[in-house]
C-alpha cells in the first residue's frame, strides 16, 4: 500500500475483465466496449468462461431468508436481527456474490466493520468464497477508511499528508497542560471531563465555533470550556496532529466543502455495506450518508471534463445514482450510546433511504436453546423495543451454571477450576472466554489465573503501545514523519535523561511563540537562546539526530530510502533509549527494554510484509490498532475482556462475571436516562457470545479502590428463568445451607420482594467472617514472592495460603514457568506456578 491513495487509480490487480470497468479503472487490454451498464447489470460471461468457487455453494449455508438479503439487489437494504442470526455472515456473502458474479469490482466495495480484526476475517471468508485473493476491496473500520481518504486529500483538508493521528492518553495530556496554564482546575476542569466532552461534540460533527454560538457565554464554566476547546483545537492544528474523533469528523467537513472530491468516492465505492450499524454515532451516519449521496450532473460533467471514467455510470439526467448500501444491526445489541451511537440510525433508516428493503433474521446459529431463552428474557425486559423471538436448532443443551463467591477471588478460583475442567473435557484454551463490566476485575482473575499457571491474554488491558516505553520509542519515530508534533518532540526531550530540564523546556517553547517557529526548529537554534553549553549541545545533538533520521527516509537519499525498521534502529541506539534500559538497575527496565526490542521486531516484520510501506504507513496501522485486534486466535489462550469488547465474537464457553449492582448495571449509569437499559442490552451482548456454556457468576463480597464491600446480585439475574440456571454454592456456604440457591441472591430477593417467600432472609445469617490468617500465612502473603530456587519434586508435601496442606504429584515446565500439580487434603487438585505461589515446603 503506498502513502497515498488515488481513488482514481485501478486497484484491483485481478486481469477479470477486460473491458473497461465503472468506476473509471483504465481498460487493461481490449477496447472499452462500455457494457457495463451500472451497479445491477451483469456484464455478460466471464473470461474464458472460466467459473468461480462461489456459485451455487454460496447459497447452500443459508436460510431462505439470508439468500434473499444476500441476493437482493436495489439501492438500500437494512438487516435487522438478533445475536447470531448471521448478519455478519450475510455480509461476507454478499460481498462475495457481488464480486464473484462480475457485478462489482473488489474496488467499488467498501465494507465498514467494528474492529481491525473483524475487517481481516471478513476479507478472509470473502477470499475463501471466491476461491482467490481480491485485492482493492476497503473492508476496513470508519476510522481506517477516514485516515485513506484524508491522507489522500490531506492538502485540502488543510493538514500535511503525515499528520499525527493522537489517542485519547495524548489528547488528554494536550488537554491536562491546557487546563493547568489556564488555571481552569480552579473551576472544576478535569482531564478527563473535559476530553469525554470534546470528543461527545465531535461525534455531534460539533467544532470549538458551533458550540460558541449555542452556548451560554455568560456561564463563566461554559466560557472556560470553550476557551479550553479553542486552545486544544489551535494546538492539534499546529501539531498537525488529529484525534480520533476528528478522523470522522474532518472527512465529513471535507466531504460537505469539496463535493467535487467527495464524487470521487463517490463513484468509485457503489456497494457500501455497514456492520454493527446500532452502533454508528452521528458523524459515522454522516459519513455514510455523504458517501451514499447522488453526484449531481454538473460534477459528473466536470469529471468528465477532467478525464475520470463516468460514462458508464450514467443515468438518464446525467447524474450518477448513490451508491447501494446495506447496513446490518440488532438494536438490542446497541452499547455506545456514551460515545454517541444513537439507536436512532437504525429505527430511522427506512426514512433516510426511502424505499430500502427490510430483511428479517430469527433463526440463531450460535447458541443453545437454553442460551438464548436466557438472553430472550433478559432483554425482554427493555421498553421501547420490537419484540423479536430468536430460536434455534441446536437444542437445550446444558443448563446455565451459576456461582456465588465469598469474594471476587473465590469467583476467579472457581473460574479457573471450571476452565481446567472444560480443557480436561477437551475445549480448547482459545474456546474460553471470561468478560468483565470493568477493567478493575482483572486484577482477581489475573491473579487467580496466574497462580494456576492457566495460559489466558487479556484483550485490550493496557495495551502494548499505551506503554510508556513504547510510546517513548514511537514518538521518536512520530517526530521524524511530522516535525510539526509538538507533543513528541517534547516527550522525548529529555527520554532518555539528557539534562534538559522543564525549565529549558519552557524556554524553547517561548522562544518558537515569540518568534513565530516551530518548536523543532527553536531546536534546530538552541546555540541562540544563550543557555549553558552542555544543554544546548544536548538539544542541538537531539535535533540533528532526527533531522539525519529524516533523511534516511528520503526517496532522494542515494542510497536509497531506508526502511521503518532500520530508521527505528538508528533512533533506537543513537538516542542511546535502549541502551540505557538495559543497563539501569531498575528491574522493570528490563521488560521495558524487551518491549522496545519487541517493537523494533515488529517494524521488521512490517517492512518483510509490505515492502513499500513507508513510516506513515507504520504509524497509521499502529494508530489504528483497536482494542479487539490483539485476539489471536492460534494462540492457545483463554481470553479475557470487557463486555464491550466481546460484542461481534462468540465462544464455545463464556463466563460472564461480576453479576452484581454496581457492575452490571454500572453504578455510573444510574443516573443516565437509559442507562439501565444500554447495561441491560450489554448483559445480552454477554450472555448472546456463548455457543454452548455460559457460566454467570457473581461475589458476596467485592474489592474496589481499596474497599471491600458488600455486593449485591445484580438485577437482571432474576430475570432468567430460574429453570435455566444450575445454582452451585461457594464451598463455605454448601455447609449452611442445603438448598441450591445462592444466599446472596436470596438476600437480593429480600431486597426486592418479587420472589421468594420472605423467609429466605439474609439477615441474622450473614456469611462468617473469612478465618484468620495464620501468622504465616500473612507473612507469605505480604512478602514479595519469589520462588524461583524452590526445588520440589513428586511426593513433597507443602502448605498452601489459602488451599492448606497437599501433596505434589508432578512437577512440569522449566525454570520460572515451573508449575505443580499438587493434590490437596481438601481442597482438591490444583496447579500452581511455583515461582510465586503462596507455599512452602513442609
Ligand atoms: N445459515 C447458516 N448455517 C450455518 N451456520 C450459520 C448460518 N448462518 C450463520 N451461521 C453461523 O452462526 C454464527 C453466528 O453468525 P454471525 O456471527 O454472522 O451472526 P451475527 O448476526 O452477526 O451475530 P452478532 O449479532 O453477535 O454480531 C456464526 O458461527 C455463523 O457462521
Ligand atoms: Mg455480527
Amino acid at each position: 500500500m503506498s502513502t497515498l491513495f488515488d481513488p482514481d487509480e485501478p486497484t484491483d490487480s485481478r486481469p477479470m475483465i477486460v473491458h473497461d470497468g465503472p468506476g473509471g479503472f483504465p481498460s487493461s487490454g481490449g477496447a472499452s466496449n462500455g457494457s457495463f451498464g451500472g451497479p445491477s447489470a451483469v456484464p455478460g460471461g466471464l473470461p474464458g468462461g472460466g467459473a468461480w468457487a462461489g456459485g451455487d455453494s454460496l447459497l447452500d449455508g443459508l436460510n431462505p431468508e439470508q439468500r434473499e438479503a444476500v441476493e437482493y439487489r436495489g439501492p438500500a437494504l437494512l438487516i435487522v436481527a438478533g445475536a447470531g442470526s448471521g448478519k455478519t455472515r450475510v455480509l461476507t456473502h454478499r460481498i462475495a456474490g457481488l464480486i464473484g458474479s462480475r457485478e462489482a469490482w473488489p474496488s467499488q466495495i467498501l465494507a465498514i466493520t467494528f474492529t481491525n480484526k473483524a475487517a481481516a476475517e471478513m476479507r478472509e471468508r470473502v477470499d475463501q468464497l471466491l476461491g482467490q485473493a481480491s485485492s482493492g476491496m476497503w473492508i476496513s473500520t470508519f476510522h481506517s477508511s477516514c485516515v485513506r481518504i484524508l491522507r489522500a486529500e490531506a492538502e485540502k483538508a488543510g493538514l500535511s499528508s503525515s499528520f499525527t493521528i493522537y489517542d485519547s492518553a495524548d489528547s488528554r495530556n494536550v488537554i491536562k497542560r491546557i487546563i493547568k496554564e489556564l488555571d481552569a482546575d480552579t473551576l472544576g476542569f478535569t482531564a478527563a471531563g473535559v476530553s469525554n466532552k470534546i470528543s461527545k461534540l465531535k461525534n455531534e460533527l460539533a467544532d470549538a465555533d458551533s458550540y460558541a454560538r449555542n452556548a451560554n457565554l455568560s456561564d463563566p464554566q461554559e466560557l472556560m470550556f470553550l476557551e479550553i476547546f479553542r486552545q486544544y483545537t489551535r494546538r492539534l492544528r499546529a501539531a498537525q496532529a488529529l484525534d480520533f474523533d476528528d478522523l470522522l469528523a474532518e472527512t465529513v467537513f471535507l466531504f460537505r466543502a469539496f463535493p467535487a472530491t467527495a464524487a470521487l468516492y463517490q463513484r468509485r465505492f457503489r456497494h457500501i455495506l455497514v456492520d454493527e450499524y446500532q452502533d454508528t454515532n452521528h458523524a459515522q451516519y454522516s459519513f455514510i450518508r455523504e458517501l451514499t449521496r447522488p453526484i449531481e450532473p454538473h460534477i459528473v460533467a466536470e469529471m468528465a471534463t477532467a478525464g475520470h471514467h463516468v460514462q458508464s455510470l450514467r443515468d438518464a439526467n446525467g447524474g450518477i445514482p448513490g451508491a447501494s448500501l446495506t447496513v446490518v444491526g440488532d438494536s438490542d445489541q446497541s452499547i455506545y450510546a456514551f460515545r454517541g451511537a444513537d439507536i436512532r440510525n437504525i429505527v430511522e433508516f427506512e426514512r433516510d433511504y426511502p424505499g430500502a428493503k427490510v430483511v428479517l433474521l430469527e433463526q440463531n446459529y450460535r447458541s443453545t436453546q437454553n442460551i438464548l431463552s436466557a438472553a430472550n428474557s433478559v432483554i425482554a425486559n427493555n421498553f421501547d423495543r420490537k419484540d423479536k423471538k430468536l430460536w434455534t436448532a441446536v437444542g437445550d443443551g446444558a443448563k446455565i451454571i451459576g456461582y456465588t463467591g465469598y469474594s471476587g477471588h473465590d469467583e476467579a478460583q472457581f473460574i479457573a477450576d471450571e476452565i481446567e475442567k472444560l480443557h480436561g473435557e477437551g475445549v480448547a484454551y482459545r474456546d474460553i472466554a471470561v468478560f468483565y463490566r470493568t477493567n478493575a476485575q482483572t486484577r482477581a482473575l489475573e491473579e487467580i489465573f496466574v497462580r494456576s499457571a492457566l495460559p489466558y491474554r487479556v484483550v485490550g488491558g493496557t495495551k502494548f503501545y499505551e506503554r510508556a516505553e513504547i510510546k517513548d520509542a514511537m514518538a521518536y519515530l512520530i517526530a521524524v514523519a511530522n516535525p510539526a508534533d509538538e507533543l513528541a518532540l517534547r516527550r522525548i526531550l529529555n527520554t532518555p535523561k539528557r539534562g534538559i530540564g522543564p525549565a529549558t523546556e519552557t524556554q524553547l517553547a517561548s522562544f518558537a511563540e515569540a518568534n513565530g517557529i516551530s518548536f523543532r526548529q527553536a531546536m534546530r537554534d538552541a546555540g541562540s537562546l544563550g543557555m549553558g553549553p552542555k544543554v544546548t549541545g544536548a538539544i542541538l545533538q537531539l535535533a540533528k539526530l532526527l533531522d539525519e533520521a529524516a533523511l534516511m527516509l528520503d526517496p532522494a537519499n542515494p542510497a536509497g530510502a531506508a526502511k521503518v525498521s532500520d530508521v527505528l534502529g538508528f533512533l533506537l541506539s543513537e538516542s542511546t533509549l535502549l541502551e540505557t534500559l538495559r543497563n539501569s538497575r531498575d528491574p522493570q527496565d528490563e521488560t521495558r527494554a524487551e518491549n522496545v526490542e519487541e517493537l523494533l521486531a515488529q517494524t521488521k516484520d512490517f517492512v518483510k510484509e509490505n515492502p513499500d510501506a513507508g513510516l506513515i504507513d507504520f504509524l497509521t496501522q499502529v494508530s489504528l490498532v483497536a482494542a479487539a485486534d490483539d485476539l489471536d486466535d492460534s494462540s492457545g489462550t483463554v481470553s479475557l475482556m470487557t463486555l464491550h469488547t466481546a460484542k461481534g465474537l462468540e465462544y464455545d464457553s463464556v463466563f460472564l462475571t461480576g453479576i452484581e449492582e454496581g457492575l452490571l448495571p454500572h453504578q455510573m449509569s444510574a443516573g443516565e436516562p437509559g442507562g439501565p437499559a444500554e447495561e441491560r442490552r450489554l448483559f445480552y451482548v454477554g450472555i448472546t457470545r456463548a455457543r454452548k456454556r455460559l457460566y454467570l457468576s457473581l461475589a458476596m463480597t467485592r474489592a474496589q479502590f481499596g474497599e471491600t464491600n458488600v455486593a449485591m446480585p445484580s438485577r437482571y439475574l432474576q430475570e432468567i428463568p430460574g429453570d435455566l440456571i444450575e445454582w452451585r454454592q461457594s464451598p463455605g456456604m454448601a455447609n449452611s445451607r442445603g438448598g441450591t440457591q445462592p444466599r446472596a441472591l436470596n438476600a437480593r430477593r429480600d431486597g426486592y420482594g418479587s420472589r421468594g417467600t420472605g423467609s429466605d432472609r439474609f439477615g441474622g445469617e450473614l456469611p462468617p467472617a473469612p478465618k484468620p490468617k495464620t501468622e504465616w500465612a500473612n507473612r507469605v502473603t505480604a512478602q514479595v514472592r519469589d520462588n524461583g530456587d524452590l526445588t520440589l519434586q513428586s511426593g513433597d508435601r507443602i502448605r498452601h495460603v489459602d488451599f492448606g496442606d497437599g501433596r505434589v504429584n508432578q512437577v512440569t515446565g522449566e525454570g520460572t514457568k515451573r508449575v505443580a500439580h499438587v493434590q490437596f487434603d481438601k481442597a482438591g487438585a490444583k496447579k500452581l506456578l511455583i515461582k510465586i505461589a503462596p507455599i512452602e515446603k513442609l
